[in-house]
């Protein structure tokens, strides 16, 4: 069985985005709604646009899914799924739980969905270690229980406490192998 897209999901800061880059597959730039925060670039970390725009987009079938998380629309678009490397090779993309489920649904054994853990006070450290606000910091942990929660519909859970990094990297690097 070949899988089309690796899916990461888990609560902010768990590690989603550091083990996505150590699989190295293709990524796929998703769109969203909210505003992009310092250092962040446009087609790089996300398409960044309007709540109009991407609602425009789903009604003319331009998205793969399209979800409301903390206040703001992302979605996938069906053209950044094409365009994400060659033809027959796996994608891999960064998605809260409701966005992954869907994709999930669709495509069912196609998509493999890793989720990422680690314990909400290491989740509030990795945060305030990288000078998001205090309020950030309280927006981006008031989705930690429900994302904790949907980790039973993955395929694979990684743990990334502290201290755990080299072993998720090494699950990560047999998967890998495993997918190349
Ligand atoms: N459903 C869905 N979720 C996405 C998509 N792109 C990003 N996300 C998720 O939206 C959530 C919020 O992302 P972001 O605003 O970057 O904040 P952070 O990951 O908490 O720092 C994360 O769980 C992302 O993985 C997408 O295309 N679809
Ligand atoms: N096992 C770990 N122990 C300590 N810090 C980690 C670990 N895994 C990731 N980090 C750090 O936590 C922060 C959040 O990681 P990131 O991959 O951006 O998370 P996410 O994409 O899930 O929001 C980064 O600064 C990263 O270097």
């Amino acid at each position: 069985m070949s899988f089309s897209i690796v899916i990461f999901q888990g609560p902010s800061a768990s590690g989603k985005s550091t083990l996505q880059a150590r699989l190295g597959l293709p990524r796929i730039v998703t769109w969203t709604s909210r505003e992009p925060r310092p250092g962040e670039q446009d087609g790089r970390e996300y398409h960044f646009t309007t709540r109009e725009q991407m609602e425009r987009m789903h009604q003319q079938g331009q998205m793969l899914e399209i979800n409301e998380y903390r206040g703001n629309l992302y979605g996938t678009s069906l053209q950044s799924l094409e365009q994400a490397g060659e033809q027959g090779q796996a994608r891999s993309s960064v998605m809260e739980a409701q966005g992954a489920k869907l994709v999930k649904q669709l495509l069912g054994e196609r998509a493999l969905l890793i989720g990422i853990s680690a314990s909400r006070e290491q989740l509030e450290r990795r945060l305030a270690e990288r000078n998001v606000s205090m309020e950030e910091q309280q927006f981006r942990m008031a989705s930690f229980d429900e994302e904790m929660a949907a980790l039973s519909q993955c395929d694979l859970i990684i743990r990334n406490d502290d201290g755990q990094l080299h072993t998720a990297e090494a699950i990560i690097d047999c998967l890998r192998a495993g997918l190349g």
